[in-house]
């Protein structure tokens, strides 16, 4: 993939664009991230799913039961077995999400010109005339003219079944909506969704403590999606949460930006959080569209200055009914990787859509592509200049590691790291090649038991573009940093080998610690 790059700031040759891609053992360096639903929790979907290359499966409490989820998960963990993919776990938080219930599955036809009431008495069933929603303050927070969006949970933006409504009057906790266009909700649970309000619920809600104490620490979540995190204190409020869950104190916090307080405490909020979800489904209603692209590219490049994940939503909706995406969607997947994207979201595409597996594929490849053209040159001297001087050690051995590895056209990095910090710092440069992560486990205790560490690093780092994470044997004797790792170094060759990413006569980059001195070693290899 380092091989044919070609650069955009130059004239490429038209016939070029039309040559196939070399085949590679992994569909991209970016990340993909698959909501999984009733479309796509069979064993042998889900198996199809992390074969075109899914490594994060997200778990969306804003629906389902704790039931259903563990059941999607068990089989995860036998299409992980069978397909040996690494897939990371992640929990995504219902939040202050305001919803509309339709307990009766009826469809409900709402007409354009008339009038609805919105209330917070869920015992009444859902009518043309009156919609129950789980929300008991919202007549406080709304006033006359304010815009409400209503669209089927997960909504894709191009549904004919969402619908406008403008505030017309508020009475008691009732909110009476004049409905700007007509159309059919189907299904139980819609998203609803008032225009630059603010909800006085807390971003982690009962029932998300509830599940994440119960489901979260039963199967160890890799990373919490912490749905409308509105300010940097929901951050440390969550993390302190966490920290007293056991293990959980190690699963890593992404914040979920819906709206436009996300948006304007986003530099806080970045500080706090191990990575950032551009939540463009919530983002692009709150937002005026002419402003979503500039709010996308600003915050990316602040996550990539910090070394830390971006992740975009909604690229893809219209595969969920549909085998090909639009032009508009193609092309803006392939933006979001050059914008410097480590991870695109699928939500409605693998939750419900028809296409689960394809929705994968055809994002792997769009991004695959993009790579291809993504300057990195100009990436990485924007990097260092962010960085400043006097670099950090570790900083300047990561981006020493890349440039290394770039000028020898090395077909691998391998990184030795127990924290994963130092994976994570080259993946910050953008290398063009893979980063093979070996994850050394170091034993540690909580005074009632000893375990190893590694688990949550190696999985953690599925989201991060360009590394493929390697946990290595804790009986190795390579545990401690001044042996020389040969025999870790060997059995991660030997991986990247089977995997195909290296061939005989590559050269590849390590990056390791030698006694106490941090070295990167370039190895030509001869088999
Ligand atoms: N177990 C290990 N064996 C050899 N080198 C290591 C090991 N763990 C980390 N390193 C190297 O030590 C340096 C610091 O990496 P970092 O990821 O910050 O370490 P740690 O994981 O111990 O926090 C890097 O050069 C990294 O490649
Ligand atoms: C992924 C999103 O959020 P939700 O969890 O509400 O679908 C989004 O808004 O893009
Ligand atoms: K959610
Ligand atoms: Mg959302």
């Amino acid at each position: 993939m380092n091989s044919n790059h070609l650069l955009l700031e130059e004239p490429i040759r038209m016939a070029s664009i039309l040559e196939p891609s070399k085949p590679s053992f992994f569909p991209a360096m970016t990340k993909i991230v698959g909501t999984l639903g009733p479309k796509s929790r069979s064993v042998e979907i889900i198996s199809d799913c992390l074969k075109a290359g899914m490594s994060v499966a997200r778990f969306d409490f804003s629906w389902g039961d704790i039931e259903f989820h563990q059941e999607t998960l068990e089989n995860l963990k036998t299409a992980v077995k069978s397909t040996r993919k690494l897939c990371a776990i992640m929990l995504d938080t219902g939040g202050p999400e305001l919803q509309v219930v339709n307990r009766t599955e009826h469809p409900i036809s709402l007409e354009a010109d008339t009038k609805v009431i919105l209330t917070p008495d869920q015992d009444k069933p859902a009518t043309s005339n009156l919609l129950p929603i789980n929300y008991h303050g919202l007549s406080k927070a709304v006033k006359k003219g304010d815009t409400i969006f209503i669209g089927q949970y997960l909504f894709t933006g191009n549904e004919t079944t969402s619908v406008w409504l403008e505030v017309d009057e508020v009475c008691g906790e009732d909110v009476i909506c004049l409905i700007k266009n007509s159309a059919t909700l189907f299904g139980t649970l819609y998203t609803l969704h008032v225009s630059q309000i603010r909800i006085d619920m807390p971003t982690l809600t009962d029932k998300d403590k509830e599940v994440i104490s119960t489901w979260g620490v039963r199967n160890n979540i890799d990373i919490l999606s912490l749905s409308y995190t509105r300010h940097a204190e929901d951050i440390r409020h969550a993390r302190s949460f966490l920290s007293k869950l056991g293990e959980l104190n190690q699963t890593q916090i992404f914040a979920k930006i819906e709206n436009i307080e996300g948006l304007t405490h986003f530099d806080e909020i970045l500080q706090e959080a191990d990575g950032i979800i551009f939540s463009r489904g919530n983002l692009g209603i709150d937002l005026p569209p002419e402003k979503v692209f500039l709010f996308q590219k600003a915050a990316v490049y602040k996550c990539n200055m910090m070394g830390k994940p971006a992740v975009v939503t909604r690229v893809v909706d219209s595969m969920t009914d549909n085998l090909r995406p639009t032009r508009a969607e193609a092309t803006d997947v392939a933006n979001a990787v050059l914008d410097g994207t480590d991870a695109i979201l699928l939500g409605a595409e693998t939750l419900r859509g028809l296409y689960p597996v394809e929705s994968v594929s055809t994002v792997g490849k769009i991004c695959a592509e993009a790579e291809k053209v993504f300057n990195q040159d100009l990436y990485f001297k924007k990097t260092v200049k962010n960085v400043g001087e006097p670099m950090s050690h570790l900083e300047s051995i990561a981006s020493s590691a890349v440039r290394a590895a770039i000028k020898v056209k090395a077909s691998a990095i391998i990184c030795f790291t127990s924290s994963g910090r130092a994976a994570r710092l080259i993946a910050k440069y953008r290398p063009t090649m893979p980063v093979i992560s070996v994850v050394i486990p170091r034993l540690k205790t909580n005074q009632l038991r000893w375990t190893f560490s590694g688990a949550f690093e190696a999985r953690q780092s599925l989201i991060v573009r360009g590394l493929f994470p390697m946990l290595a044997d804790p009986r190795h004797p390579a545990e401690s940093k001044s042996g020389s790792n040969e025999s870790v170094l060997k059995v991660a060759l030997d991986h990247g080998k089977a995997s195909g990413v290296i061939k005989p006569h590559d050269r590849v980059v390590v990056c390791q610690k030698l006694g106490d001195a941090s070295v990167v070693k370039i190895l030509e290899l001869e088999d």
